[in-house]
């Protein structure tokens, strides 16, 4: 088994005057900063009037006029926009993750993040006291119920693109996808991670297998990546239906919305799938081995709010689930900054 190298510590800045501790108390305000310009439109509407003069932003996002001024300055300030005389204009990096339609585009995690998330981290306390999560939609059947409105749907898509969005190019790097025939994609969504692997390999055919009401998004999104002829969608629950096999089956963001038990439940599923001489592929933002990266600490909080049983879990958990599977050859490997993946091989 390959463990992986301790990652460097990422940590907040270093805690040393009582204004470090008030700034640090104050922090929602700049995420509030962010999110308020991205659901005002603020970023889309200097994507495409640029520059603009905060008289002209007053009036075509329709705001009061009044604290307009402190709120620009505050995301200048922030490094999301820029003043140059009278006008603003975006920043580079806000150019190329928050105007709507650019390929590196995050405004799904953001929705999230205002919607959902930061309603639920003002209850941590309940969630701490009780073990239960916060969110209205969590649950039995949390997926189905968000899926059967179109607008949480809609919602969830886009934010799930952009979390496979970010993924898939360290993914198409880290795995010898060229020396496989089949990928099957458990929880895959609408295939945009499926979709963009079948895009770099001519050769590959692709599955997702996901909960029935994702099948028409598959079909449109495959369409609209110009793959929907590799691609097959099969509907099912992945606790009571049995995997199509394929050479290399993927669990990707998958096991942190489960308990410890269903996850191994769901390892000893996907492994089964597998084909002789084939790989099962697991990544999710997996904690170190110590507290030493507080992003992935607060995702795993993030699922604590949000899910019954879920949280992320370190890579030696699940090597552990794939031994126990029957896996006898695993793999750890960085996914980016943001993710982990493990690699269980599979014997001819
Ligand atoms: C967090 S998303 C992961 C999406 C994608 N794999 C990624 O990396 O971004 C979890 C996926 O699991 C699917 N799912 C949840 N419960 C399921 C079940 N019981 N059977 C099949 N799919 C399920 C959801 O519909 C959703 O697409």
């Amino acid at each position: 088994m390959t463990i992986a190298p301790a990652p460097a510590p990422v940590a907040a800045a270093a805690l040393r005057t009582p204004t470090d501790v008030k700034r640090l108390a104050n922090a929602f305000c700049h995420a509030q900063l962010l999110l308020t310009a991205d659901e005002l439109g603020l970023f889309a509407d200097l994507g495409s009037h640029s520059p603009s003069t905060q008289e002209q932003i007053t009036e075509r996002l329709g705001l009061d006029g009044r604290g307009t001024g402190d709120f620009l300055d505050g995301l200048v300030l922030l490094g999301l926009i820029e003043l140059t005389g009278d006008v603003y204009t975006l920043t580079d990096v806000a150019t190329e993750t928050l105007v709507p339609g650019t390929p590196r585009y995050i405004g799904g995690f953001l929705r999230r993040a205002s919607r959902m998330l930061y309603p639920a981290w003002g209850q941590l306390g309940a969630a701490l006291r009780t073990g239960q999560p916060q969110t209205a939609g969590a649950g039995p059947d949390a997926f189905l119920r968000m899926l059967a409105d179109p607008a949480q749907r809609s919602a969830y898509l886009t934010m799930m693109d952009s979390a496979s969005g970010l993924v898939a190019p360290h993914l198409i790097r880290a795995f010898p996808w060229s020396a496989y025939a089949s990928v099957l994609d458990v929880g895959g969504c609408r295939g945009n991670l499926v979709g963009r692997l079948l895009g770099a390999y001519p050769e590959l055919r692709g599955a997702v297998f996901d909960l029935p009401p994702m099948a028409e998004p598959f079909q449109e999104h495959t369409t609209a990546l110009g793959v929907a002829e590799r691609a097959t969608f099969h509907a099912g629950d992945f606790f009571h239906e049995d995997l199509p096999t394929a050479n290399v089956v993927m669990l990707g963001h998958v096991l942190h919305n489960w308990s410890p038990e269903e996850r191994a439940a769901l390892v000893t599923r996907a492994w089964a799938a597998v084909a002789p001489g084939g790989a099962l592929l697991i990544y999710d933002a997996m904690l170190p081995e110590t507290p030493t990266d507080l992003p992935r600490t607060l995702v795993s909080l993030n699922m604590l709010l949000v899910t019954e049983g879920g949280s992320e879990y370190p890579a030696s958990h699940c090597q552990a689930w794939l031994t126990a599977a029957g896996c006898t050859t695993t793999e750890v490997h960085a996914l980016g900054s943001t993710d982990t993946l493990v690699i269980g091989h599979k014997p001819r």
